[in-house]
């Protein structure tokens, strides 16, 4: 009997053993770039960022309204201050406040020195350049303290953080004009399998569209990688073997889909155990059981299954926190939420199970969730219908309508 059809006599490695296993595998690049900020969102941080300035730079008014020293009014009863000039945002008032005067002040102008105070302009009554303010029982309001956001020196961002739109804004607005990033990482991506066709050309029986190259690109397109498309490979071990050494001459990382598992024109776990090393393969996933990860040529190496919906599991599961451990982010799981079933869902107990599922909030906020169709892992359908995995563990032997299941959403980004 042959090795491949060999009954899997040990148990199979648990999703949560294979990730660590990633993790461990897996040492953050160090080389660095600077970009400017325009160029950086969604890059990763490479060192962390600290103030130059105070946040807001200068005391401001936080309301269109009137400024005055806080000695000058009186909680109980309304007090009349003369105005003696106005403050613009980017235009401050030169003058001096003398006791018993205010300025005009719009939002953002710097407050001046002499005052403490802002009251709305909605609160007073104006008379020529007298302007009535009613009882202040808080003075000091409507005035936005020098630093009250973020103090000289303290840190703005953290290394190794995403770079978020509001982080950019908050950069911003400290003056930073360039960061150091993260090197995008290197991926080069292939298809393997006899049968794949590209798009636009007439499918002869036997062929498919070769669709895993769209859903893995368009997993795979984050400003934190350069994303080479190897293209198809036949399953020929000798082609497999000299381009996929080809390139991993200039990639970190290199993914396949197709040729993982047992079949006679599954090549892949071979070569990597002939020409790298195999760290495992196989692991008591559904779907994605026989995905393979090791190295090749200097390279990580991830040998992803042909089935789509597999692709995507493994993806989400593994390779995804994989590609980030390579680029220094800490690990983070996926955020995970507990739904009522609706459906009855079949299982068999051994692996653990991400079922596509469609996930729904009532108004009161409680979580239902659905079975999205049928659960093969070819069944693209399925997973085009989906908006999250129904997580179910090894040992489940199916679900109820009615019972509590863990809810993965998909759009959740990190
Ligand atoms: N005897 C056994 N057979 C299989 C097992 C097993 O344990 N024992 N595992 C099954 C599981 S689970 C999976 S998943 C698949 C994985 O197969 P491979 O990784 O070897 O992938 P292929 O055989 O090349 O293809 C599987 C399937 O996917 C289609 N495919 C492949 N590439 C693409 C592509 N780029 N775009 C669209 N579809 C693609 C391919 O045509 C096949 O239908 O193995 C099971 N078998
Ligand atoms: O693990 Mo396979 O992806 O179940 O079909
Ligand atoms: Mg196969």
């Amino acid at each position: 009997m042959i090795d491949s059809c060999a009954y899997e006599a040990k148990p199979l490695l648990t999703v949560a053993e294979a990730l660590a296993r990633i993790l461990a595998a897996l040492a953050p690049i160090a080389d660095t770039e600077t970009v400017t900020l325009s160029a950086a969102l969604g890059r990763v941080l490479a060192h962390p960022v600290t103030a130059q300035t105070n946040l807001p730079p200068e005391r401001n008014a936080a309301m269109d309204g009137y400024a005055f020293a806080g000695a000058d009014v009186s909680a109980d009863a309304a007090v009349t201050l003369q105005c003696v000039g106005t403050a613009w945002a980017g235009r401050p008032f030169q003058g001096m406040l003398q006791a018993g005067q205010c300025v005009r002040i719009f939002t953002g102008a710097v407050v001046p020195p002499q005052a403490d105070s802002v009251v709305m302009q909605e609160q007073v009554r104006v008379d020529g350049a007298a302007v009535r303010v009613p009882p202040q029982p808080k003075p000091g309001q409507n005035v936005r303290q020098a630093g009250e956001d973020v103090r000289l020196g303290a840190s703005l961002c953290a290394d190794h953080t995403t770079l978020s739109p509001a982080d950019l804004g908050l950069l911003a607005a400290a003056g930073v004009a360039q960061v150091a990033v993260v090197r995008p990482l290197r991926i080069t991506f292939f298809s393997t399998g006899d049968e794949l066709v590209g798009l636009g050309q007439a499918l002869a029986s036997g062929q498919i569209y070769d669709s895993n190259r769209y859903l893995l690109g368009g997993l795979l397109a984050d400003p934190r990688y350069q994303v080479t498309d190897g293209g198809v490979l036949a399953d020929d071990p000798g082609q497999l073997e000299a381009a996929l050494l080809k390139a991993a001459a200039t990639a970190d990382v290199l993914i396949t889909t197709g040729g993982a598992s047992v079949g006679e024109a599954d090549y892949i776990r071979a070569l990597l155990a002939q020409r790298g090393q195999v760290a495992f393969w196989k692991l008591a996933m559904k779907p994605g059981k026989p995905l393979a990860f090791g190295t090749l040529a200097g390279c990580h190496f991830f040998g992803l299954p042909g089935n789509p919906l597999a692709v995507m599991a493994t993806f989400r599961q593994l390779v995804q926190p994989g590609l980030h451990c390579l680029l220094g982010l800490p690990y983070q799981p996926p955020l995970r939420l507990l739904a009522t079933c609706t459906s009855l869902l079949k299982k068999s107990p051994g692996r653990q199970e991400f079922q596509c599922g469609i996930f729904s909030q009532a108004a009161d906020g409680s979580l239902t969730v659905a079975s999205a169709g049928l659960q093969g892992s070819h069944v693209l359908s399925t997973l085009h219908k989906a908006n999250c995995y129904i997580v179910l563990p090894a040992t489940c032997q199916g679900v109820q309508p009615g019972e509590a299941v863990w809810v993965e959403p998909f759009n959740v980004h990190s």
